[in-house]
């Protein structure tokens, strides 16, 4: 970590009503006591003159310190409630720029020191960072679990229970013929280690909703060219994101806009229209469009007519489509014989609601309570993978000993601890002497 005090604008945009700007480090309180003339008081709202270094007055504003270690990032903290003027937070931020021992923060740089003086772990500060990107409510409610340690809690919950039952393996390995050890202790836990591969493999089910809740469901429009899928791309978006023309072959690449569908994010993507050309830039759409294909949760397969076949658009995509016939206004909303699920125009709006419910079926449920604490992300799904494969490894290398099945544990702890940044110390001790009295 590099050292230092740090200060940045934590707000948001300026100019605002009110600006916070961040102080964190040891040198906080006399930065504090500089700019403020003393220190208020702790946690407590104070009125405070904030001046320069020649004792001019820059503005008025709120002032609170927070002591460490029980701040945000556990340093000593501050926060300056000011006006939020361009030029009023600028004269403030240099004047603190000019404090010995003071710099300006890096990206990311409180939360990181939260997470190194203990403050948060790695799972908290991902779930922080996303609090601060949602933009829809479902990725609001997942990453707010996230943010104050429902995730980790649960992993926690894991980690002691791999730590007891290496802790029952040792105590078996290492102080069998003790009278206070009762006999073959290793064999109950064993047990309770399916049990928590089953709750692993069950809590990694929910990955893939995690994922798209936090990221959006991906949703590529594709077809020939002409069939209006940017029409369509900026109907749902209620704006010209991409350029319309009756000439084939207009998008030339992959357009996306964020939609929100019932409080969960949709990235729509709007791709170039496939079909054989020369022009070296459409063919590099294409080959765009085929990129973009591979990463689709749901394709939406556009055509103006019904002879179109998806395998021609579709590529090597193998997962869901709906299948659009478009500008029904022109051609009737009489479904034609081949299989279309949804007839829509973007010229009256016909069907565009009925292709919105179709999307929505697509999207994770997401009920209130503990189901919220999901992975969200692919760093969380392979720790848990390979944490949960070293408990398999332990339950089934019986003729390895108990040794190897041990260090099996260990390693699975080990991949656990990964995910929450936490590195699994030495409490195996204390676990042993809590629960079984040795040493007397
Ligand atoms: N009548 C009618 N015309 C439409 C509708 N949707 C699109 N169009 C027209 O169809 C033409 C092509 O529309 P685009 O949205 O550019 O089609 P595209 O599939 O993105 O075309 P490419 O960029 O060539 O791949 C334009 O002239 C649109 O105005 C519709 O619902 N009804």
């Amino acid at each position: 970590m590099r050292a230092g005090t740090i200060f940045a604008l934590s707000s948001g945009g300026l100019p605002s009503g009110v600006a916070v700007i961040r102080i964190s480090g040891p040198d906080c309180r006399t930065a504090v006591a500089q700019l403020c003339g003393a220190v208020p008081p702790e946690r407590r709202a104070s009125l405070r003159s904030i001046r320069d270094r020649n004792g001019d007055v820059i503005d008025q504003g709120i002032v609170l310190f927070f002591p460490g270690p029980n701040s945000f990032s556990g340093e000593d903290c501050a926060e300056l409630q000011i006006h939020g003027g361009r030029a009023t937070v600028a004269a403030v931020l240099s004047a603190l720029g000019v404090i010995d021992g003071l710099r300006p923060a890096e990206a990311g740089e409180f939360s990181r020191r939260a997470f190194l003086n203990g403050r948060m772990d790695l799972v908290e500060v991902e779930g922080l960072a996303d609090l601060i990107a949602a933009e829809t409510e479902m990725q609001r409610r997942l990453a707010g679990e996230q943010a104050s340690g429902g995730l980790s809690r649960l992993y926690d919950s894991w980690a002691k229970r791999l730590t007891h039952a290496r802790a029952m393996i040792e105590a078996e390995l290492d102080f069998a013929d003790e009278d206070d050890v009762p006999g073959s202790v290793a064999a109950s836990i064993w047990s309770d280690m399916h049990a928590l591969a089953q709750d692993i493999l069950n809590h990694t089910d929910g990955a893939r909703v995690g994922e798209i809740v936090r990221d959006g469901l991906k949703v590529v429009i594709a077809g020939p060219p002409n069939a209006g899928k940017s029409s369509l791309l900026n109907y749902l978006a209620q704006r010209d994101v991409a350029i319309v023309t009756d000439v084939p072959g207009t998008t030339r690449d992959v357009l996306h806009v964020d939609l929100d569908i019932g409080g969960y994010a949709v990235r729509l993507y709007d791709t170039a229209g496939l079909r054989e050309t020369d022009d070296v830039v459409e063919r590099e759409g294409i080959r765009r469009t085929r990129l973009s294909l591979q990463q689709a949760d749901l394709v939406l397969l556009l055509s103006d007519d019904d002879v179109t076949d998806a395998a021609d658009f579709l590529g090597n995509f193998s997962g869901p489509f709906l299948r659009i016939r478009s500008k029904s206004d022109i051609f009737g909303e009489t479904l034609p014989d081949r299989a279309i699920d949804v007839m829509i125009s973007t010229k009256s709006g016909d069907g565009v609601d009925d292709l919105i419910e179709r999307i929505r079926a697509y999207l994770p449920t997401l009920e209130v309570g503990n189901a919220l604490a999901l992975p969200t992300r692919a760093r969380h799904r392979d720790g848990l993978v390979t944490c949960r494969e070293h408990i398999l490894a332990a339950l089934q290398n019986v003729s390895a000993g108990l040794d190897i099945q041990a260090e099996h544990l260990r390693l699975a702890a080990q991949a656990l601890g990964r995910i929450t940044g936490r590195v699994d110390v030495e409490n195996l001790l204390d676990v042993i002497f809590s629960e079984f009295c040795i040493g007397k």
